[in-house]
């Protein structure tokens, strides 16, 4: 029997980074599509900014071994909507995922492939439960980076391909200064 060896790293709890990670970034034009107000989007893509960088600590895809990451998850808003990642099923679609909010506010937009949806408020602190099936989406709905860490089975992969067609049913917004859970013009069953 061959033995993986153990890994202990400390997480930058005020940046997300974790050392000798892999890091990838998306920046707005990775994100076409995703954000409902095209006008909106087309403008800012002049700046181009980098909306979250991920430091992940991957495995080979192998069922039992699991992954971990953080993201640092930037704040602002294409027209109304929260600057968010672009959010996923898992490729292999029972396997289930665990947050871990470190700094900043926002929150975990879930759902079921009916298109049933839930909002979970995350901060330092908070621990999420995705369960099989849902996909999941973050949204930073404050005015600093919103830092988590999610650790998730190494085979799950990721499933993009339906959230980055028709996103999800309900859009995370700023309305008359409040963050406001409102159901998605681009949603057909
Ligand atoms: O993969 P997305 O939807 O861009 O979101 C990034 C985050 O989600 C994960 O894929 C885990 O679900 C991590 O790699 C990272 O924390
Ligand atoms: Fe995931």
């Amino acid at each position: 029997m061959e033995y993986k060896n153990p890994l202990g790293v400390d997480i930058d709890l005020e940046t997300g980074v974790i050392p000798g990670a892999k890091k990838l970034v998306r920046r707005l034009s990775d994100l076409k599509g995703y954000f409902v107000d095209e006008k909106a989007y087309e403008e800012l893509l002049k700046e181009n900014p980098v909306v979250y960088e991920v430091y992940a600590i991957e495995q080979e895809e192998k069922d039992g071994d699991l992954n971990f990451a953080t993201t640092v998850l930037y704040p602002g808003k294409v027209g109304r909507e929260f600057f968010f990642t672009k959010g996923h099923y898992h490729s292999k679609a029972d396997r289930a995922e665990i947050y871990y909010g470190i700094k900043g506010r926002g929150g975990m937009l879930l759902q079921t492939p009916e298109g049933k949806a839930e909002w979970i408020e995350m901060g330092p602190g908070t621990v999420v439960y995705v369960p099989p099936y849902w996909a999941h989406r973050t949204v930073n709905t404050g005015d600093e980076p919103f830092i988590f860490l999610a650790i998730y089975p190494a085979d799950a992969g990721h499933d993009y391909g339906s959230i980055a067609e028709k996103g999800f049913s309900k859009l995370v917004v700023e309305e008359n200064g409040e963050v406001r859970v409102v159901d998605s013009p681009k949603w057909k069953e």
